[in-house]
C-alpha cells in the first residue's frame, strides 16, 4: 500500500482534480445533517447488517449480499462503519484503492457490479494502523460517510455495523431515522444467538424493522462424503428466530473456499457463481427484495 492513503487509484479517475481529504474542512454539524438527510433521500432502502457478536461473518454476508442484489440489476452501496475491524473492502476485492472528494463531496470507491464503496480502510496509511476513537469521533465519522459521500441515486445502501449495540448502532439510529430494516447475522452456537436475542431486542427499542436473520456457518458438508456436518449446532437459527418472531432469511453453509477467498481479497459471489453458497446469497435478497420493495 501507498504511503499516501488520500491518492486516488486507478481506473476510475474522476472528472474534476482530486483534493486531498486532509484539507477539506470539517463543516457544522448543522450542515452536514441537513447534506445527510437530502444525501439519504435518494437512496431508497437502507438497509444495517449487524450481528450481536464478533466473528460470525457479518462482512462477508453484508458484502456477498451487496452483491447479489447488484447482480439483480440494483443500484447498490456499501458503507463499512465497523472502524475497528474494516474487511468490507477486502471482500469485495477493492482493498488498497482510495477515497477523493471534488466540489461535490467524497467519491465512493467503485466496486463489483458497481457498488459504491466508503470504509475507513481506504483512509488507513498502513495495514495495521489501529483506529483509537471514541465514541462522539465514530458518530462524527459515520455522519460524514452518509452526508458528505456522492452516493448519489441509489436503490440499496447497505451498513455494515461492527458487531454488538455500541454507539455506532446508536448512531446509525439516529442519523437514518427512516433506516428500512435490520438484518442480524448469526451463527448457530448457544452464546451467538443469545447475543442476536440482544440485537433483536435493541431493534425493537429504536423501533427498527428486522427484516430478518441469516444464519452464517450453519452446515459444513463434506466434499469426500457429501455428508452434512452442523458444526456449531443443528437448527439453532431456525428455533432462535421463531422464538423472537423474526424471519430466518437463509442459511450459508460453513466453507473452507470461503475462507480462502476472503483471506485473498477476491469477491466470493464473483468468483463462484454457481456455488451454492452464491446460490443461498440469490436467495436471502430475493426475500429481502420481497420484504423491502413490496410492503
Ligand atoms: N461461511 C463461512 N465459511 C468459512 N469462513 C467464513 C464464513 N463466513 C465468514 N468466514 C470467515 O470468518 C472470518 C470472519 O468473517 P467476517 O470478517 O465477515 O466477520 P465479522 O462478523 O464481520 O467480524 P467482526 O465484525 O468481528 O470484524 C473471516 O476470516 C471470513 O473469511
Amino acid at each position: 500500500m501507498s504511503d499516501n492513503p488520500f491518492r486516488m487509484s486507478s481506473p476510475q479517475q474522476p472528472t474534476k482534480q482530486p483534493r486531498d481529504l486532509r484539507k477539506v474542512q470539517p463543516q457544522a454539524p448543522q450542515a452536514v445533517d441537513m447534506k445527510l438527510q437530502l444525501r439519504m433521500k435518494r437512496v431508497k432502502y437502507k438497509i444495517a447488517i449487524l450481528s450481536g457478536k464478533g466473528g460470525v461473518g457479518k462482512s462477508f454476508v453484508s458484502s456477498n449480499l451487496a452483491m447479489a442484489i447488484a447482480a439483480s440489476g440494483r443500484k447498490v452501496g456499501i458503507v463499512d462503519v465497523d472502524f475497528h475491524g474494516p474487511s468490507v473492502p477486502k471482500m469485495l476485492g477493492v482493498r488498497g484503492q482510495y477515497l477523493t472528494a471534488d466540489d461535490n463531496g467524497i467519491n465512493p470507491v467503485t466496486g463489483p457490479f458497481n457498488i459504491k464503496v466508503v470504509s475507513i480502510d481506504f483512509l488507513l496509511p498502513k495495514d495495521d494502523t489501529p483506529v483509537v476513537w471514541r465514541g462522539a469521533i465514530k458518530h462524527t465519522a459515520i455522519r460524514q460517510f452518509l452526508g458528505d459521500v456522492n452516493w448519489g441515486e441509489l436503490d440499496y445502501l447497505f451498513i455494515d455495523m461492527p458487531p454488538g449495540t455500541g454507539d455506532e448502532a446508536l448512531s446509525i439510529a439516529q442519523l437514518i431515522p427512516n433506516l428500512t430494516g435490520m438484518v442480524i447475522v448469526t451463527i448457530p452456537s448457544e452464546v451467538s444467538t443469545l447475543a442476536v436475542k440482544r440485537s433483536i431486542n435493541f431493534a425493537k427499542t429504536v423501533n427498527a424493522k428486522i427484516i430478518g436473520v441469516v444464519e452464517n456457518m450453519s452446515h459444513f458438508v463434506c466434499p469426500d462424503s457429501g455428508k452434512t456436518y452442523f458444526i456449531f449446532g443443528e437448527g439453532r437459527g431456525k428455533k432462535m428466530a421463531d422464538e423472537m418472531g423474526v424471519p430466518l432469511l437463509g442459511q450459508v453453509p460453513l466453507d473452507p473456499i470461503i475462507a480462502k477467498a476472503n483471506d485473498m481479497g477476491e469477491p466470493f459471489f464473483v468468483k463462484y457463481p454457481e456455488s451454492p453458497t452464491s446460490k443461498e446469497f440469490m436467495s436471502i435478497a430475493q426475500k429481502i427484495i420481497n420484504n423491502v420493495e413490496v410492503n
